[in-house]
């Protein structure tokens, strides 16, 4: 089966590679990471990239931050969402402000109480269907549990049941504190169908970008640490590159 499965290209040059074609279809992806490792980013680009390159409508729930700081930040990139959302090939859920403050009231899609599991799945598959999305980013997956582990697994499920049900494939960012192993704690980590982790280490006094990909199901893939760096253009990964840690 694995290698008739279709493939969702990452955009992200050099991570295809790792991944020996690209995400199998309708993948659920875990991208764990500590602070400022460039899992916003990564998860960024992979929705970007998806419209722009491969004509693969994208939704991104955003937890971390207000919408129209999310914008911005993608412009940086020369990412312009705005156009994009005009055109109704992105959208953004916003899951952050709880509609509270007058930009809230410019979003189209807002998730008044994000601890409200029922309404976050309806707007989720109301933007969905609205531009027949093939991607999904959360970011991040670990704002839903921070406050209930119990219920993380289940949360987890929940999403993936409906995003991959809907044809979706996705990335949840998950956050760890620097120096912690593991990826965002047991119960999540084998719900997921994949595993990306973002590393920051200092190696001879310097922070050295590096990632690994930790578990994908439906295919093989590189189990090399390779470094990568983020550029003006977003990241770059070198898969003919080994980082060494130890
Ligand atoms: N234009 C750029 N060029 C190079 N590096 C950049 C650029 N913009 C941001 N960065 C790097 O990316 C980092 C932030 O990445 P990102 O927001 O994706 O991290 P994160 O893993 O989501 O972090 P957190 O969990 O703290 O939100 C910054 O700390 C900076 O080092």
């Amino acid at each position: 089966m694995g290698e008739n499965m279709r493939r969702v290209k990452t955009g992200i040059p050099g991570m295809d590679e790792i991944l020996h074609g690209g995400i199998p279809e309708r993948n659920v992806v875990l991208l764990s990471g500590g602070p400022g490792t460039g899992k916003s980013i990564f998860c960024q680009q992979f929705l970007y990239k998806g419209v722009v390159e491969y004509n693969e409508p994208s939704v991104l729930i955003a937890l971390e931050e207000h919408p129209v700081q999310i914008r911005e930040n993608m412009k940086q990139f020369g990412w312009d969402v705005r156009k994009l959302e005009e055109e109704g090939k992105f959208a953004i859920i916003d899951a952050f402000t709880y509609g509270i403050g007058s930009a809230a009231k410019r979003e189209k899609y807002v998730v008044n109480d994000p601890n409200d599991e029922r309404e976050l799945i309806d707007v989720l598959k109301t933007a969905i269907n609205d531009i027949g999305a093939k991607r999904v980013g959360i970011d991040s997956v670990t704002t839903l549990y921070i406050t209930k582990p119990m219920l993380a697994r289940r949360t987890v499920f929940l999403l993936k049941r409906v995003i991959s049900g809907l044809g979706c494939t996705a990335i949840f960012t998950s956050q760890i504190s620097v120096g912690e192993r593991g990826f965002g704690g047991p119960g999540v980590e084998h719900a997921v169908d994949g595993i990306i982790r973002l590393d920051l280490d200092e190696v001879n006094g310097e922070l050295k970008r590096s990632l690994i990909v930790w578990k994908m199901r439906g295919t093989s893939h590189s189990l090399k640490r390779h470094p990568f760096d983020i550029t003006d253009e977003g990241i770059i990964v070198y898969a003919d590159k080994v980082l060494k840690l130890r």
